[in-house]
């Protein structure tokens, strides 16, 4: 049996079950809490950013981004494809670019026909991996022969694996820093250099809540420090180009399939709830409208800034104790429609 990395997917095939499994339980022990963590889930914590979200809807107006062309890496799973679809309902021609064609087909098809007739919104995507060089390029390029131009660059796609900092190799950590920091890099850079430098435009770089580090995930932690540093500076250097860009933060919480899939214990997203002041996980659509506030006229006088959408939870220290509360729930677009009614 060949040797597996010291954390697998639950896909992985390189294993046998057991030394799977026996790999895991070491991990959980560390996330998860414990007391049950799934008695914090709501309903509605469980259902939102699934595919199964119902209908988009937006606190923002419908001819919002009508006139726009927005570019989502990872446009086609989880937060960015909430994002997508907040997008498009605003109006706005959307490209969504990521590794896995199947899964850009595939939301690409989906996402149309959300699409009223009488919008001028429009969808489509481009295989890019980020961290290459060529890839990133013609992404540029191509979004700006198709729609003519951009003025929205969400650079969204990203990730990580969980493990000690001590069982990381080289090909790992390299992964991982290429995949957030270096990815982020390339597409800014491409974005300002093919577009935004004769035109303006805006940024949006999903990073995490890494405000007090993050253990077991140090690759990361480190990757998106360099990305809300990246931030800063951009936003100095671009400014005379009429260039704004800001980062989001999420909580390390927000619950989609796809999010969940890539660890083992599809239960390990929820496991940040106790030291939630607001004791829930975000939702896709939490992060999509400050994603869509940052874009939009009413942020015209923010610039490298990072906006932490994460129920205060970067804040907390443990030492209050916050009792158990549902004083803060969640915005849904399934909640929304449905207050309307
Ligand atoms: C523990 C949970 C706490 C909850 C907090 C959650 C907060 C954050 C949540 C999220 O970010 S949710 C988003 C989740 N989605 C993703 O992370 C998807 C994107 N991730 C990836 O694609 C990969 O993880 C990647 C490594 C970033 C890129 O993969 P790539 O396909 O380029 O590389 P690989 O060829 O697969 O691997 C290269 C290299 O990396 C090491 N490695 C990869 N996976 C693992 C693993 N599971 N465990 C240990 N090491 C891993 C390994 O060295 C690989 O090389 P080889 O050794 O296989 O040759
Ligand atoms: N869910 C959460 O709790 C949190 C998520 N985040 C961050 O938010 C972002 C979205 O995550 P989420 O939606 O939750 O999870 P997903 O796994 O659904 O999204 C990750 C997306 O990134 C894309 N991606 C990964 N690597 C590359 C690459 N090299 N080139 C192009 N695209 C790539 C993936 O597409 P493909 O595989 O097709 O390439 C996928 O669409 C990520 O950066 C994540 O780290 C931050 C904090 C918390």
């Amino acid at each position: 049996m060949p040797e597996c990395p010291s954390v697998c997917t639950p896909q992985c095939t390189n294993c046998d079950k057991s030394q799977f499994q026996v790999r895991h339980r070491t991990l959980e022990k560390r996330f998860l809490p414990k007391f049950n963590i799934l008695k914090h889930l709501s309903h509605d914590h469980k259902m939102a950013g699934q595919t199964l979200v119902p209908n988009v809807c937006s606190v923002f107006r419908e001819d919002l981004f009508h006139d726009k062309v927005a570019i989502v890496t990872g446009g086609g799973t989880g937060i960015g494809k909430t994002i997508t679809q907040e997008l498009l309902h605003l109006g706005c021609k959307v490209m969504i670019a990521s590794r896995k064609v199947e899964r850009l087909k595939k939301a690409v098809t989906e996402l149309k026909s959300t699409i009223s007739r009488s919008s001028l919104a429009d969808i489509d995507y481009l295989q890019c991996n980020i961290r290459n060089e060529d890839e990133v390029k013609n992404l540029m390029s191509q979004t700006i022969k198709q729609f003519g131009g951009i003025n929205f660059l969400v650079n969204n796609g990203g990730g990580q694996f969980p493990s000690g900092a001590g069982d990381i190799r080289l090909k790992g950590w390299n992964a991982v820093v290429e995949t957030n920091l270096t990815g982020t890099f390339l597409c800014c850079r491409e974005v300002f250099n093919q577009w935004f430098k004769d035109h303006g435009g805006v940024i949006v770089n999903i990073i995490v809540d890494n405000f007090k580090g993050f253990p077991l995930m140090s690759h990361s932690g480190a990757a998106r420090a360099g990305v809300e540093n990246l931030t800063k500076s951009l936003s100095i250097e671009w400014a005379e180009y009429g260039v704004r860009i800001n980062s989001v933060a999420p909580g390390g919480g927000i619950y989609s399939e796809t999010a969940a899939a890539n660890y083992a214990n599809p239960t390990m997203i929820q496991s940040s709830i106790p030291r939630v002041p607001a004791k829930r996980n975000g939702t896709t659509e939490e992060i999509s409208a400050s994603v869509c506030f940052l874009l939009s006229p009413a942020a015209t006088f923010i610039s490298g800034e990072t906006l932490r959408v994460d129920g205060g939870a970067s804040l907390y220290k443990n030492k209050y104790e916050i009792p158990e509360h549902n004083k803060l729930p969640g915005y849904t677009w399934e909640k929304d429609l449905s207050s309307k009614l």
